[in-house]
């Protein structure tokens, strides 16, 4: 009854559990006792709800043993470090609704039986792997399989779904991701070939997610079959050609490499980025005269590339020159200006100016066909990656001073970018994946204002949750709308939390909304991502930086402060507290009783 009253001692208490491994599903007792994280049905005879978010569970949850959970509309387990496979007799219940299972360490593939009143299932951040199934789920409004080992087609049934939905997948494709090579996926980017009717260097084409997750045993041993088959295919083709060779007949194979080789070029065309420059062209990559890199166009198209991801406007490739050259190249969907205003709006951003905490735009390219932005490469990926990516062993979590640094960075990247601009210019992106990090982790701001190019891509298509009421209502972007989006960051630095949250059975909640109901529960605590609770004395500031935050998302648009005064809001937590304590690295309690698996 102690823990009943305290949600936050459950957590600890979870945690300093030495020897706690396994999670036991009580199923002798039909009686169902309303404990914390169990809501029982009014009658008290059955269980309709499991909520232990974030308290430490590890384990696997065993198969066949749950007892009387039929009336079981949702399990939210989400944020532990359960293992082992999903609990396919759970997921089958037919009275569940929404599943939320992200941030754990879960293997294999999802269960070909799923309840078919499911409307919300999150399988984000654990290593499930295998190809997924085609799911005929009529209710389902919101999947997330990001972040895991998926591999082949997404099923027809899926596609409706977000590129958000699948990211982070190495081996996933077909629409919304790049569309399926047709050929098994590779384990390392390879130069592509060329492609018909064109005398260019070989052009970028095949597409594979990165993805920074291990590989997992299934998929080590995948590749040992598979390479060992290579090897004997390729003996035999050697085997076959000596034979030949002997015989005389080497006319024929020659047509047949060629005729292979257009085949796979054909296949590759629609998702092929470069395959709209024109020959007369191909020099016309437009370089920023700060830029000092050398290469040309054709080395662009000549390097090998792998897909990043695909945003609001278009796809981004890692483009690897050559060894010390490693660029982001985003190929732009269709673009709603002719090239004079195309380069005009570009020079309206090079003209703001350099900025440490602004990403520069380095090149361009425009033909009527292909339209290219050239970007420097940035290793250590993206903030959402880092708050959200795979969380189980291997993963370092970002400490509180480098949030706090990588909040105040983004800030003042902020701040050049709506001071340079005039007081009618707008990000209008701010979003954890536009917050991209240096190898020091510091913050810097990217695809700023590249909304007014796109005027047919209404600012609705772009991430749910970041929207200001006034921009999701009437779609009025300002500087304070900014500010707003910049408050769910502060939020998600915080909480550790996806913007969109879902709550209970079919509830889904954005994240200020889901904050500001916690915190009138005086559950403040509560709101801060667990990776954050093993670091001590740092509750002060993450609660002046949740104020900041709230101060940001307030729903007036008047109501909100300047992205100015948030910098120095922020620049006056570290100025007060940073001085005076240890970094919350060296400050991570060495005895504590809070231990993580
Ligand atoms: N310069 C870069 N270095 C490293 N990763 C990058 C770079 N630019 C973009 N990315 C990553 O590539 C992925 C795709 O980026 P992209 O900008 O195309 O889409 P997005 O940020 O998801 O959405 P939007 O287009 O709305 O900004 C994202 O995960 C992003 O963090």
């Amino acid at each position: 009854s102690d823990l009943n009253s305290d949600r936050r001692a459950l957590l600890e208490f979870a945690a300093s559990v030495p020897h706690a491994r396994k999670l036991y599903w009580n199923s002798s007792n039909p009686i169902c006792t309303s404990w914390i994280g169990i809501t029982c049905s009014k009658d008290g005879t059955r269980v309709i709800g499991i909520h232990l978010p974030g308290v430490g569970l590890y384990g696997s949850i065993p198969e066949k043993t749950i007892g009387n959970l039929d009336a079981l509309r949702v399990i939210s387990l989400h944020t532990n470090f359960l293992n082992g496979n999903l609990p396919s007799d759970v997921l089958s219940i037919l009275s569940l609704r929404s599943v939320y299972l992200q941030k754990n360490n879960f293997s294999g593939g999802i269960p070909l039986y799923l309840s078919p009143r499911l409307s919300v299932i999150d399988l984000s951040s654990n290593s499930l792997s295998g190809t997924i199934p085609n799911l005929d789920l009529p209710r389902l409004r919101l999947l997330n399989l990001s972040f895991n080992s998926f591999d082949g087609p997404i099923p027809s049934a899926l596609e409706k779904f977000p590129v958000s939905s699948f990211v982070g997948n190495s081996h996933l494709c077909g629409p919304p991701l790049p569309y399926c090579s047709g050929l098994s996926p590779a384990p390392a980017p390879v130069p592509l070939p060329k492609p018909k009717n064109s005398s260019s260097p070989e052009m970028f084409g095949r597409q594979r997610a990165v993805s920074s997750r291990k590989l997992g045993t299934g998929a080590i041993v995948a590749i040992v079959i598979g390479g060992s088959s290579l090897l004997i295919l390729l003996l035999l083709v050697l085997l076959l050609r000596y034979m030949k060779k002997k015989s005389n007949s080497g006319g024929t194979r020659v047509i047949k490499t060629k005729a292979s080789s257009i085949a796979k070029a054909e296949n590759l065309k629609s998702e092929d980025f470069g395959s709209g420059v024109q020959e007369a062209e191909k020099n016309k990559l437009v370089f920023f005269q700060r830029c000092s890199y050398t290469f040309d166009l054709e080395d662009l198209l000549r390097a090998s590339a792998e897909v990043l991801g695909k945003g609001s406007y278009g796809t981004a490739y890692k483009a690897i020159l050559d060894e010390s050259t490693t660029v982001v190249v985003k190929r732009l969907r269709e673009v709603g200006f002719g090239k004079k205003e195309f380069e005009q709006h570009l020079e309206t951003l090079n003209g703001l100016g350099i900025h440490p905490n602004v990403m520069p735009l380095l090149a361009y390219y425009y033909s009527k066909d292909e339209k290219l932005l050239v970007y420097e490469y940035m290793p250590a990926g993206s903030l959402c990656a880092a708050l959200h990516g795979h969380r189980g062993t291997g993963r370092t979590p970002l400490d509180w001073d480098t949030r706090l640094n990588i909040a105040l960075g983004a800030a003042r990247g902020l701040a050049h970018i709506h001071s340079e601009g005039g007081t009618r210019f707008t990000h209008a992106n701010i979003k954890s994946s536009n917050i991209l990090l240096t190898d020091g982790l510091e913050a810097c701001v990217t695809d700023f204002s590249l909304g007014p190019l796109f005027p047919s891509i209404p600012t609705k298509y772009r991430v749910a949750g970041y929207r200001a009421p006034e921009v999701i209502e009437a779609q009025k972007t300002s500087q304070k709308s900014d500010v707003y989006s910049f408050g769910v960051l502060l939020l998600e630095i915080l909480t550790g939390k996806s913007p969109i949250q879902y709550v209970g059975y079919d509830e889904v909640i954005d994240l200020p909304r889901w904050v500001r109901s916690v915190v009138r529960e005086e559950w403040t605590a509560e709101v801060f991502d667990s990776e954050l609770l093993k670091y001590q004395n740092i509750e002060e500031e993450m609660v002046q930086l949740l104020q900041i935050a709230l101060s940001c998302v307030a729903k007036g648009v008047d109501m909100r402060p300047s992205i100015d005064d948030v910098m120095r809001m922020i620049e006056e937590i570290r100025g007060s507290e940073g001085d005076n304590r240890p970094s919350s690295e060296d400050n991570r309690s060495k005895d504590s009783n809070v231990q993580t698996p």
